[in-house]
Order: C-alpha cells, then sequence, then structure tokens
C-alpha cells in the first residue's frame, strides 16, 4: 500500500498538492529549535500512521469474520480484502525506522517532506511523499545548478520515532535570509558510519546520477556501469523497490529477480528491500538458481573457465545420449514360445533412434518403449512370419518384464545423477572428444568427483535440466500472484509477511518481470543461458565493471549476454563517484591496477581519512601471527567489521584470526561486491596470478577507511 498516489494518480493530476505550508522558521534558530519543529512534524506522521494502522487492523479483521463466506465471489473478494490489509499492516510496520527523512523547502514558500512511504491526513491531503514518487525526483535531483525551485534540502536522521540530527543543504543563497541552514552534509557523515557487515539502504542520500538509474524505464535493458564503490548494487536495489512501486501489478504479480554473485553477498544485500518495505522480489545467488542446490563452492580458474563456456553445449547434449551407467545390456523376450534377445549393439541402435524422435529423454519414454518393440519385431517377424504386429505390440508392449526393462534401460534423468557421469574421465572425455584437451577433461572431470556442486556446476545443471526436457506441470496454485490474481490468501500472506528471508517464487520459475543482474561482468556465458530463461519477457537490469571481472574470455560473455537479454531499448547509466573507499585507499587501488588491466573506468573517491595504506611483507611462515596483529590493530582502529581476504588455500592456517564477530576472513572470489571498514588482503600476488589482475583489484577495493596489505617474502 502507498497512501501516496501512484504514477498513475500523478499523470492525471499533475498537481496533485503534495506540498503543504508551515510557519516561516526564524532564520536565527538553533540546531536544538530547528530539531524541535521537525519532530513535532514526524510525531504528526506517526500519530496518522497509527491510525491507519489501527484502520488497516480493523479491515483485516472485518475480513475475517466474513471467512465463511459461501457466495460464489465472495470468497475472492474477502481474500483481496484481506491481502490488501495485510500488506498495508505490512508496509506501515517495516517502515518505523527513519520515516521522514528528507525535507524541501521551495522558492514560494512551500515545504514538502519526504519519506519511506507516502501518508496522507485525515483529509487526504499530503503529509508525506513517497521518496519514489515523481513528487520526490527534487529530493534527488535538484543541484545549486538546476534547483528546480528548490530552496533548501533537508536530510533528517532519526532513531526510532525520535529526530536525531538534520542536515541542510542551501541551494538558493537568496533564501539564507529567511531560512536557517543547519549540519555539515548528510552524505558524508553517512558514508563516514561504520560497517555492520549488512548493506543498508540510502533512500536519505541518493545521489543525482544514481536517482537517474534508480527512475530509468522498467522495460529493455537498463545497463548501469561504474568502476568499485559507485553503488552500482545499492543503486540496482533501490530500482526494484522503484519498479514495485511505479508498477506494483506487474511487478509482484511476474516477479522481479535479484542475482549476485555469491550467498555471503547475498546474505551483505538481503535486508536492503525489506528495509524498504520491499519484500516480493527473489534473491539468488549464481549458485542458488537450481532448487535443492545450494552451492557455495568455487572451482579452481582453469576449471571454471572450461565449465563457464559454450563449448559445454556440445558436451552436455551428447552426454545426455550416453546409456546410463546402470542400464541393462541386453533384452531377452520369449514370445510364442521362442527367445529373442536385444544385445548392446541392438540397444544402441535403438537408443539412437530414440534421439532422431525425441532429443529430450525425460520426455522420450514412450518413444523408447516403441523403438524396443521395433526393434524386437525385427527378430520376431523372419522367425515367426504370420506374427502380427499389432498383436506382438499390445502383448509384449504390456508386459511386467518389458515395462521394467523400458524403466530401467530409459529411466527419467535426474540432471544432478547426468552431471555426475562426467565425474568418470572415460565417460567425459568420450562426450568431449573433439572439444577438451586431456588435461582439461581431467581436470573437470576431478571437480565433479567432489562431494558437492560447485557454483560453475549450478548452470550446468540448469542446462542440463532443459536439454533433459521437462515435463510440462499444471500451473500450480501456489504461484504468486498480485492482488488481483490471488487465489490462497493465506498462503500468500504468510509467505510474504511471516518468514523473515524469504524466496517468492522457486528456483526454476521462468516469467519474471524484471531481472537484475549484479556483478555481471563475471558471469559466464552458461551463467547467461541460464537467467536468460528465467526472464524471457523480462526487462533488465544490468550492472557490473568489466575492470573487477574474474572471466577470461570478457568477448564471449558479452556475446552470451547479448543472446540473452532481448534487444530493444537499452539505457545505459555511468556512475562516476566511489562513495565506499576512502581517497587514500582508491589512489591506491588504482595505482595498482591501472598498468596491469587494460580497461579501467576510474571514479573519483569522495572522502579523505588521512590514513595511508600499510603494505608490509611476511615471513610465509609466520603468516598467521602477522595477520593476527593486522586483525587486532583494525579491531582497535575501527569501530565496525573486519575482513581478511586470502588465497584459498590459505584459509586453514588463518581460521584463528575469526575470533571476533566483527571479523570474517573470505576468499577473494566471495570478496565480490562486500566491504569492511578495515580491509587484510593477504598475499595479493597470488591472488593476481590464480584469478587475474581484475580479482586483485576487487580485493584492494574493498575497504571503507584502512588497507593492510600483508604480501609474502
Ligand atoms: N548515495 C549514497 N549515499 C550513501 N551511501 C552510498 C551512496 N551510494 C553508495 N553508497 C555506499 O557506498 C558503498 C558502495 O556501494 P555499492 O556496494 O553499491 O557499490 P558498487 O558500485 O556496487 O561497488 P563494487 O563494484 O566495488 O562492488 C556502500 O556502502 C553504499 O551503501
Amino acid at each position: 500500500m502507498s497512501q501516496e498516489p501512484g504514477p498513475a494518480d500523478a499523470r492525471r493530476s499533475e498537481d496533485v498538492d503534495t506540498s503543504h505550508a508551515v510557519p516561516d522558521p526564524d532564520p536565527a534558530n538553533t540546531p536544538e529549535q530547528e530539531i524541535a519543529i521537525e519532530q513535532a512534524f514526524v510525531d504528526r506522521v506517526y500519530d496518522r500512521v497509527d491510525v491507519l494502522r489501527a484502520d488497516a487492523v480493523g479491515d483485516r479483521d472485518a475480513g475475517y469474520r466474513h471467512l465463511a463466506a459461501t457466495v460464489p465471489g465472495a470468497q475472492y473478494e474477502r481474500d483481496v480484502f484481506v491481502y490488501r490489509a495485510a500488506r498495508r499492516i505490512a508496509d506501515l510496520d517495516s517502515q518505523h525506522e527513519g520515516l521522514v527523512f528528507g525535507r524541501l523547502d521551495f522558492d514560494d514558500r512551500r515545504v514538502r517532506h519526504i519519506g519511506r512511504l507516502g501518508v496522507r491526513d485525515e483529509e487526504y491531503r499530503t503529509l508525506l511523499v513517497d521518496w519514489r514518487a515523481p513528487a520526490a525526483a527534487p529530493f534527488y535531483r535538484a543541484t545549486a545548478v538546476d534547483r528546480q525551485e528548490v530552496a533548501r534540502r533537508r536530510v533528517i536522521r532519526s532513531f526510532g520515532r525520535g529526530v536525531e540530527e538534520i542536515s541542510d543543504d542551501l541551494l538558493n543563497e537568496d533564501a539564507a535570509e529567511r531560512l536557517p541552514v543547519i549540519g555539515d552534509g548528510a552524505l558524508m557523515a553517512a558514508l563516514g558510519r561504520k560497517r555492520t557487515g549488512r548493506m543498508r539502504d540510502i533512500v536519505a542520500t541518493i545521489q543525482a546520477e544514481q536517482d537517474a538509474a534508480i527512475r530509468a524505464p522498467g522495460r529493455g535493458a537498463t545497463i548501469i556501469t561504474g568502476g568499485p564503490g559507485t553503488g552500482k548494487t545499492v543503486v540496482a536495489l533501490h530500482r526494484a523497490a522503484y519498479l514495485l512501486y511505479q508498477d506494483r501489478n506487474r511487478y509482484e504479480a511476474a516477479g522481479i529477480l535479484v542475482v549476485g554473485p555469491s550467498a555471503v553477498f547475498m546474505k551483505y544485500i538481503g535486508r536492503v528491500l525489506p528495509s524498504l518495505g520491499e519484500e516480493t522480489a527473489a534473491l539468488y545467488s549464481l549458485g542458488e538458481l537450481f532448487a535443492g542446490v545450494e552451492a557455495t563452492r568455487q572451482d579452481r580458474p582453469a576449471v571454471a573457465a572450461v565449465k563457464g563456456g559454450t563449448v559445454m553445449l556440445p558436451i552436455l547434449r551428447r552426454l545426455i545420449r550416453q546409456t546410463p551407467p546402470d542400464a541393462p545390456a541386453e533384452l531377452r523376450i520369449v514370445y510364442r514360445g521362442d527367445v529373442f534377445k536385444l544385445d548392446a549393439a541392438d540397444l544402441a541402435a535403438a537408443r539412437a533412434r530414440v534421439f532422431e524422435k525425441e532429443p529430450h529423454p525425460n520426455l522420450a519414454k514412450t518413444e523408447a518403449g516403441r523403438a524396443l518393440l521395433v526393434a524386437l519385431w525385427r527378430k520376431v517377424k523372419p522367425v515367426l512370419p504370420d506374427a502380427e504386429p499389432a498383436k506382438y505390440s499390445r502383448d509384449v508392449g504390456s508386459r511386467g518384464e518389458f515395462l521394467t526393462f523400458l524403466d530401467h534401460w530409459w529411466p527419467d534423468l535426474d540432471p544432478a545423477e547426468v552431471l555426475g557421469w562426467a565425474g568418470d574421465p572415460r565417460r567425459l572425455a568420450s562426450a568431449s572428444e573433439g572439444h577438451l584437451k586431456r588435461e582439461a577433461v581431467d581436470g573437470v572431470a576431478a571437480s565433479l568427483r567432489e562431494a558437492d556442486f560447485s557454483i560453475p556446476d549450478v548452470a550446468l545443471l540448469d542446462e542440463l535440466r532443459i536439454l533433459l526436457g521437462v515435463k510440462r506441470q499444471p500451473r500450480g496454485r501456489d504461484r504468486i500472484r498480485s492482488w488481483d490474481g490471488i487465489q490462497e490468501v493465506s498462503t500468500a500472506q504468510d509467505r510474504f509477511y511471516d518468514r523473515p528471508e524469504r524466496q517468492a517464487r522457486d528456483a526454476f520459475y521462468e516469467d519474471y518481470a524484471h531481472v537484475i543482474v549484479d556483478e555481471a561482468q563475471d558471469l559466464s556465458p552458461m551463467q547467461w543461458r541460464m537467467l536468460s530463461r528465467r526472464g524471457r519477457a523480462a526487462g533488465w537490469t544490468i550492472v557490473g565493471d568489466e575492470a573487477q571481472s574474474s572471466w577470461p574470455r570478457p568477448k564471449e560473455s558479452a556475446d552470451a549476454r547479448r543472446r540473452a537479454v532481448p534487444s530493444g531499448r537499452i539505457h545505459e547509466f555511468h556512475l562516476t563517484k566511489n562513495y565506499r573507499n576512502s581517497k587514500e585507499v582508491f589512489e591506491y587501488a588504482a595505482d595498482w591496477a591501472q598498468p596491469r588491466l587494460r580497461t579501467i573506468d576510474l571514479p573519483e573517491a569522495v572522502r579523505e581519512t588521512g590514513v595511508p595504506v600499510e603494505v608490509v611483507t611476511a615471513d610465509p611462515d609466520a603468516l598467521l601471527p602477522e595477520v593476527a596483529g593486522a586483525v587486532a590493530a583494525a579491531l582497535e582502529a575501527v569501530e565496525g567489521t573486519v575482513g581478511v581476504i586470502a588465497p584459498y588455500d590459505r584459509h586453514g592456517e588463518l581460521a584463528a584470526v575469526v575470533h571476533d564477530d566483527r571479523v570474517t576472513l573470505v576468499g577473494p572470489l566471495e570478496s565480490k561486491g562486500l566491504e569492511w571498514d578495515a580491509v587484510i588482503a593477504v598475499d595479493l600476488d597470488a591472488v593476481a596470478a590464480a584469478h587475474g589482475p581484475g580479482v586483485a583489484y576487487v580485493v584492494l577495493t574493498r575497504a571503507t577507511q584502512r588497507l593492510k596489505r600483508i604480501d609474502l617474502g
């Protein structure tokens, strides 16, 4: 729900009054006096929200009282009614923290407050404008050069219901005589705040170039590029919230999918959309897009490079045609007193004939039975010339022994099982003849013998799912629709509101209205294919930075992306300011990366800390004490989180440094997209050698305040 009119209402009436008059302040007011003025307004909004919540609870309860409705259609109406009330309650509940965060004072002395929700007063006049409404745009877009009639922009920071801090930005110098200007820079304050390990929303401080990307049209493809820390991830998430607000029916009914590189990353960003009141987007990491698998393991770079490439397509196509390992090698049938046999060669020929008719084995069972009967018939006919084909087929085809044979010879295949076959180097070598060298076969086969699947395996499993054939499912009753298509409201309501971190749609759902891909520079061609299946009719938001890529063949990936994303309108946005790293950290990272990377998109870091990057060389045998010392010093120096980023083969020996909630130890690939207040980068040269300079550049750009590099001597 939103009390604020959505864009449709705004279009209908451009002059929906979104501002209100307030008495002129005294320009000499102290910060405390101004805080008190805002507090009075904030209290008024909360009072109103309390009333609205009570109304919504009343509506929901009234809906439940009609539970016994038996008149056709009445149950549906009740469901819709209850659903809408439940939504309204959830919205109001989710937005309690910092509900009012912005205020615009216009040249004509009108005032507009901006918040996480739209709220109207008893007379349906706007009290608070939703940050996503067109009327809120000047809060993000107005600049001294293009003021959009804004005289002063104010950011209000609260804790619970209490206003704590105000920070103003005077856009019209002439208004200084009538408007007090307080505080120094909400953005800098937000950027300097300690990190907690969960990304926060930035509604109060979205910058103009970010706002433009957030509000781009939902259809077609929106491509957002920018160097490290420019807010690509946070912008993409706010964009999801914007799209949901802007066309709730469409985006809730068909869904928005947000895909990121790793489970750690999804956890890191997982609270942003709920904090914006949006619970319905599906968040999946690349390792989770195959139902039942939650892959978090990375393959060795050389193996990942093979598994992600389109070379896997012909290999998988051959693999599914191989005879299953436990399939019987001979069929014997007694017909009219004679024994008839199909040997291995006959069975192989029959198998090949099935594939000529139906390339998807899991859809070919009937065809397989027919092929066996035909092959047997060729043996029967010469021996029993008077046999009748129809009678023979009916008789043999309905026998238990024949059907049991068929089940074993042509079992329903599971993608995980088929991928497992490729763990046998002989099978893989046969499927990949002419495509892979011996060394690659051995590497891939060995990786497929591991106990669990790796992240690149998930795209292969998904490809196999399609190659094996997907049986048509009756459209599930529990597929989630918007309220106007909802079927079982109590179920939907539970799903939306009762689980803290939920998935609205399963991993195979294919009809998303919008797909947001973060860290897109790293997607392999096979991963692009997996995503394209989930958004055939979708709009796309693609976010990335080529320089941070770990995929070795960017052209192959770009081609795959072009094929995955429907051609059509493309909106491109480029973000230019680094909000994460201090200038000191970013300049160090850029100096290191520039000579090593072909293309690099260098943003401008907006914040200085005066703390230079530290570089030390440690004895390889004394790495643990060196890192432990660095962690202890970092915990002292920063209030927030500390990240140790080290090559995977060092994790065992370094595990002991994680003795505090604020400390995490991750591999270079998992550090993508994340940030810590202090970062300790272990053996950067090894990271660059194993994963390429792009990944080492990622490692160097994770710190908000302090970076220490520990090399091995
Ligand atoms: N307008 C803003 N106001 C406050 N904080 C911001 C703003 N824009 C970005 N940030 C913060 O800057 C940090 C970096 O943002 P984000 O992770 O989205 O960048 P990114 O471009 O995806 O980075 P990378 O490509 O290096 O992973 C985050 O802490 C984010 O909250």
